[in-house]
């Protein structure tokens, strides 16, 4: 592996090139730092150097700070393992450098990588350079100045956004926020850089230290406005996390008290805020997704991910328009293939309109879309799919109808096209079971809306090959999504696990808790809607056949509720007629129905499981657990039967297939915030009072009373069983 350095050259011109190389990202590990401020010092000193040039190596200036060492932090609570940068290298050093510092940036800078360059004097970048502070996705603020400088250098209203956002710009939008200095081709970025550095030691152009500044920043009430504004709405888009808050007020100090001020502060509150449970979750996500991407015997045997041209998607209803939009958005020409024309078209107007939607939320450009719209092409037959690399069935969950399409496919795609099947219930050997493609037959199970939802689960079987899931986990990374390989099973992982979630939900009612609170209990522990909304919203066919499955699959931890059936009789159908557990109405926002009580009363003296016939009585915080713990025991079947490569992998399902708060971590990673015994120890006393849903599984019972995480691997767990 290449080694983390800095190197430092001088040319005959008197420019000293100051260059960062650790791969892959340049990331800024702690001997940077230190080569950093051995390098500026050398070039300080030097006579034969006037103005220096700061680059990154391997076409990458810097992805920021080394998030390994906040791992470390995490784990050791030791702050001080935090160099001083942004005072002793990046002001002291490179802001109040005697010689001119320019920036030449390819590729990307993120974070301290960003704040680096923002402390040089000049900034220079090639095309489509990444530019960013995402700090605020690791539940930190930015720690190297540049709460400070970014306001300074493209004003308070675009710093602000930009970095609430976590979103990054490209150079030539960098340009035009006055960011970047000049864009330059990659080849002239060195030689265009010297000349700056120089024009700037021979005062041909401006010395500007961008902490200094306080011309993009405006009057105090401007700039006090802007903050009031997006506190607000951080308020609402943020409500659990302590950066977006801390970020402004930072921001606003050093406004109204100066710069230098500015960075004593920022300093304070990034190191407070790495040591938050915030900043825990979110960096253990960051790493867990990375992980999610590393499948033994499929990533790591020498396998070359094969091009991947074009897709058909059998059946054009609300998935397969969704799959096949995230498709086109991405270059990759699909065909669709539907019953009848009038199908075909249907699937094209649900296209169009996903499309329609991403360009009014700013998302696509209308040329892109356009572009996008010309790779699709509505079919009623096979005769596309003669050269086709991959086959997505996106029908409904007939297994008659599946295994005809299957074994169809099989006679008419070529024989390396992949066989996949969206489903998201049934068993994929069943699906498969009449053809002799078992190498090739997979699953690829989107999230609805399968345009917007980010996690695609990969399913896999005993037989499907390597080759097959390298390439659809390729694909699934062309597309933006985010894909984790899971096995075969019934829900297979994400369903499988939140099964209880739903049922847990309808247990409580059942015993007499108020839906509404339930819901509230829920979004203000951090998920987007609450699980009564939820079924409003995703439909309650989709309730009523997943129930199915799990009834059949696990009766023995099945709570079977009557809810859906009798709103359904009474005319409700959630948000799709404008009635479910509220009313939706256009332009307002969902408001709940008093006028279910008595359905719920009635399905209360169906289930008759009120203790005495009285409803129970329960804190908020028993009500989250009541909930959210018979998930975590699914999850813990989930991990004893590996179902998934690894724990973090069931941390990844539930945040981005099940929207759970990325800053919680995921659920077992929560789960064992929350401690095994506690979990253990309660759903142990529920069974005992409500039953066998509740009952805890053998692999959670083993954990809490070993005292070992859960989401330590299982085999490994057997070892340190083995050695006790
Ligand atoms: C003091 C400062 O204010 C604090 C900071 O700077 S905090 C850090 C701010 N920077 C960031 O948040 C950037 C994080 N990184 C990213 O967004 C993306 O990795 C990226 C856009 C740089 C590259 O994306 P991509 O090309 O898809 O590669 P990706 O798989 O994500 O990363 C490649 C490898 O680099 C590692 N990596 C990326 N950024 C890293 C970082 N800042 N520190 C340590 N490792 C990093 C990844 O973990 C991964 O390692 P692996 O191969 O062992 O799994």
């Amino acid at each position: 592996m290449a080694r983390a350095e800095v190197t430092l050259e001088v040319g005959d011109d008197g420019i000293a090139i100051i260059s960062i190389s650790n791969p892959p990202v340049n990331a800024l590990a702690l001997s940077i730092f230190v080569g950093l401020q051995r390098k500026f010092d050398e070039a300080a000193r030097r006579n034969d150097v006037k103005a220096i040039v700061l680059t990154g190596k391997g076409g990458k200036f810097s992805g920021g700070f080394d998030i390994n060492v906040f791992e470390k932090i995490h784990k050791n609570g030791n702050i001080s393992a935090l160099p001083n940068t942004s005072f002793d290298l990046i002001l002291n050093t490179i802001e109040e450098s005697e010689k001119p510092i320019v920036a030449a940036i390819e590729g990307l800078a993120l974070g301290g990588g960003l704040e680096i360059a923002l402390g040089c004097h000049a900034r220079i970048a090639a095309p489509g350079a990444q530019l960013g502070l995402p700090e605020l996705s690791l539940g930190i603020i930015p720690g190297g100045g540049g709460t400070q400088r970014f306001p300074r250098v493209i004003g308070v209203s675009k710093a602000v956004e930009l970095m609430l956002s976590s979103k990054s710009i490209p150079s030539e939008e960098g340009k035009k926020l006055g960011l970047i200095d000049s864009v330059v081709f990659s080849k002239e970025l060195l030689k265009e850089s010297r000349t700056w550095a120089l024009d700037i030691a021979e005062k041909r152009r401006p010395w500007i230290r961008s902490l200094h500044r306080m011309d993009r920043i405006g009057s105090l009430s401007e700039a006090r406005e802007i903050l009031k504004v997006a506190r607000e709405q951080a308020k609402k888009t943020a409500p659990n996390m302590p950066q977006h808050q801390a970020c402004l007020d930072v921001i606003e100090h050093g406004i109204v008290h100066g710069g230098y001020s500015g960075l004593l502060k920022e300093d304070k509150v990034f190191k407070d805020l790495v040591l938050s449970d915030t900043s825990k979750g979110l960096v253990h996500v960051f790493f867990a997704q990375r992980a999610a991407s590393k499948v033994p015997n499929v990533t790591d045997i020498g396998l070359k991910p094969r091009h991947i041209k074009k897709v058909a998607i059998i059946g054009g209803g609300l998935m397969g328009s969704g799959i096949a939009t995230a498709l086109l958005l991405s270059n990759i020409s699909v065909v669709i293939k539907e019953v009848n024309s009038e199908y075909v078209l249907k699937a094209r107007k649900m296209i169009e309109a996903n499309i329609q939607g991403l360009i009014t939320k700013g998302k696509l450009t209308q040329d892109k879309a356009e572009k996008a719209l010309t790779l699709l092409k509505g079919v009623l037959d096979y005769t596309e799919f003669k050269d086709v690399d991959v086959v997505i069935e996106a029908v409904i969950e007939n297994i008659t109808l599946k295994q005809t399409i299957f074994s169809e496919i099989e006679k008419v795609c070529p024989s390396h096209c992949i066989l996949a099947s969206n489903t998201s219930t049934l068993d994929l050997h069943v699906v498969g079971e009449k053809t002799r493609s078992q190498g090739r037959i997979v699953g690829a199970h989107f999230f609805s809306p399968a345009h917007v939802m980010p996690l695609l689960e990969i399913v896999r079987t005993e037989k499907t090959s390597p080759q097959v899931i390298l390439d659809l986990m390729t694909v699934g990374k062309i597309i933006k999504k985010i894909p984790i390989v899971v096995g075969n099973c019934p829900g297979f992982a994400v369903n499988r696990t939140f099964f209880p979630y739903a049922q847990g939900a309808h247990l409580l009612v059942n015993l007499g808790v108020d839906v509404f609170r339930i819901d509230r209990v829920i979004s203000n522990f951090g998920l987007p809607l609450g699980p009564f909304q939820l079924q409003d919203v995703t439909g309650y066919g989709v309730a009523i056949a997943t129930s199915k499955v799990f009834a059949n699959a696990f009766p023995d931890r099945t709570f079977k509720s009557p809810i859906i059936e009798l709103l359904l009789k009474s005319g409700r159908n959630g948000k799709n007629n404008g009635k479910g557990y509220y009313i939706y109405e256009k332009g307002s926002r969902p408001k709940p129905d008093p006028k279910i009580l008595p359905v719920l009363e009635e399905s209360r003296q169906l289930t008759n499981i009120m203790p005495g016939g009285k409803p129970i009585s329960v804190t908020d915080q028993e009500i989250l657990e009541m909930i959210l713990f018979p998930v975590v025991n699914e999850a813990c079947r989930v991990l004893e039967e590996e179902v998934v490569v690894r724990a973090s992998d069931l941390d990844i399902a539930a945040v981005f297939g099940m929207s759970f708060p990325s800053y919680r971590g995921g659920i077992v990673y929560w789960a064992d915030a929350v401690g095994a015994k506690h979990i253990y120890s309660s759903l142990k006393k529920w069974s005992d009072k409500y039953g066998s849903f509740y009952k805890p599984s053998r692999f959670l019972e083993e954990r809490a009373t070993r005292g070992v995480l859960l989401s330590e691997p299982v085999s490994s767990s057997a070892a340190s069983r083995a050695r006790l």
